[in-house]
């Protein structure tokens, strides 16, 4: 079997007494793409910041190829190689598309104007493919403000996958887009797999059926189960959780 690029070993974290995540345990493989999804209160977005070094767990540890995350300063994980994509966009509204882009690949980090006149023909290459990844070519001379929601999400996404991560991480993507839009998201993030690590959190059981990769559920800061769309569907627990709570996974 593989090694896993990303392992959570009996991670708890503990907000007064009160247990947000309980032993949970969860692994990921390299090029993977997997769901997480949970009721309100599940402990996902707490999952997402023990990961990502903006929250210390009780107890437990991550490993992230293989070495432990633990007293890493957020900076240093995400220079490890996770990037986090927040519920809401944030982009330079102010900036167009391929600005945006320009300051997401540039190496170093490179100030406005530098930018302008000083990327390189790698750098070019790099924006025009991100762009055609999230079809916003004809987007690239418009300043990210005026373009949809769903279009900000994606060069969000775009930003992210141009810092070449080998963990994504999207936490509800798809809040607020149209069904259209939801399809289209669906088809991007399963476009980034195999060359990225995918792991992506959120509440839209179509969406996440359109993903069609393993889930996670998670109930009361653990795992309750892992499966296909299908099989969690099936499973008498994960129904116990979402109808005795009045919502739908279906
Ligand atoms: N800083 C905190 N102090 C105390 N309790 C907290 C804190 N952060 C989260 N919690 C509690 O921990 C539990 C898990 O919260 P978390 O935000 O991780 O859930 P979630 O699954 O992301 O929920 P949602 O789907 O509503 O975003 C909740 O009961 C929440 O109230």
């Amino acid at each position: 079997m593989t090694t896993a690029l990303l392992e959570l070993s009996q991670i708890s974290v503990s907000f007064d007494g009160f247990m947000a995540l309980r032993d949970l345990n969860l692994s990921l493989q390299p090029g993977e793409l997997r769901a997480v999804i949970g009721p309100n209160g599940a402990g996902k977005t707490t999952f997402l910041d023990v990961i990502t070094g903006k929250l210390r767990p009780t107890a437990g540890d991550v490993l992230f190829k293989g070495q432990s995350l633990l007293n890493k300063p957020e900076h240093r994980i995400a220079r490890l190689g996770i990037g986090r994509k927040f519920q809401s966009p944030r982009v330079f509204e102010n900036l167009t598309v391929e600005e945006n882009l320009a300051l997401a690949v540039s190496h170093p980090k490179r100030p406005w104007p530098l930018l302008s006149s000083g990327l390189n023909a790698v750098e070019r290459d790099r924006i025009a493919h991100l762009m055609g990844i999230v079809s916003l070519q004809t987007r690239a001379h418009q300043v990210a403000g005026s373009l949809s929601h769903g279009q900000k999400q994606w060069l969000e996404i775009a930003m992210l996958v141009g810092q070449s991560p080998d963990l994504l991480l999207v936490d509800e993507p798809v809040a607020g887009l149209t069904d259209e839009e939801t399809d289209l998201t669906a088809d991007l993030l399963k476009s980034l797999v195999g060359d990225h690590t995918v792991l992506v959190i959120d509440h839209d059981m179509e969406f996440i059926r359109r993903l069609e990769s393993q889930v996670s559920v998670l109930h009361q800061g653990h795992v309750l189960c892992e499966g296909s769309m299908d099989q969690i569907q099936c499973d008498p627990r994960v129904i116990e959780v979402y109808l005795g709570r009045n919502e739908e996974v279906a």
